[in-house]
């Protein structure tokens, strides 16, 4: 069975609640800047990135991490906004709310790598990451728990939500490339992802 069944939703935000999400997005990066990480190979990721919440995903001199202060300002991330809570709650089955909202900035031609979100912990693994669009489609690419193992992809448009859990929740994924300038959400183009994880380091 496809690793995709029950989890894609697509259309889930109408076209208000999407305007709406955006707004208090934007409203966070003002406090919480989006920066372009540095991978452990030296390279500048293509996607810009900040977060919301208690707990912030950053790389620290190549390292993988979660921080509870952004790492340019020094200062705790802004909470998640209500409306992304709002969307956990619908869809994650589980009881507590996020610790971290991962929001990551598509601009024409970012993409995403594969790989796996899997510095949350062990105890944080068992809850889902939920995933929101706003903006340009992208296409989503998933497999299975191994690196190099088969793929499927999918197009990923504003409003849609994807929930990552039980057997996909540490499944390689990834965004092979975002449809610049297609959607008609945000000028000038572009993709906004969010990622709600429940972090419980080890
Ligand atoms: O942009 C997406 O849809 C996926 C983002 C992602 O996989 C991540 O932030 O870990
Ligand atoms: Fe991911």
């Amino acid at each position: 069975m496809s690793l995709w069944a029950g989890s894609h939703r697509p259309g889930f935000l109408d076209r208000a609640a999407q305007e709406a999400m955006v707004a208090e997005l934007r409203a966070v990066i003002r406090v919480a800047p989006l920066v372009r990480p540095v991978t452990g190979w030296g390279r500048p990721m293509s996607v810009r990135m900040t977060s919301a919440g208690r707990l912030g995903w950053v790389i620290e001199r190549g390292r993988y991490r979660y921080s509870a202060v952004h790492p340019e300002t020094g200062k705790p991330w802004p909470p998640i906004p209500d409306s992304v809570l709002a969307v956990w709650r619908q869809v994650s089955g589980w009881p507590e709310p996020p610790d971290c909202c991962l929001i990551n900035w598509y601009g024409e031609g970012a993409r995403m790598g594969l790989h796996r979100d899997a510095d949350e912990g062990e105890a944080g693994f068992a809850a889902p990451v939920v995933s929101v669009s706003l903006g340009d489609p992208a296409r989503f690419r998933m497999g299975g728990p191994a690196r190099g193992g088969p793929t499927e992809s999918v197009i990923l448009h504003s409003g849609d939500v994807v929930v990552m859990g039980g057997p996909a929740r540490l499944a390689y994924h990834g965004i092979d490339r975002v449809m610049f300038g297609e959607g008609d959400l945000l000028p000038g183009g572009g993709r906004l992802n969010l990622t709600l994880r429940v972090v419980r380091p080890d």
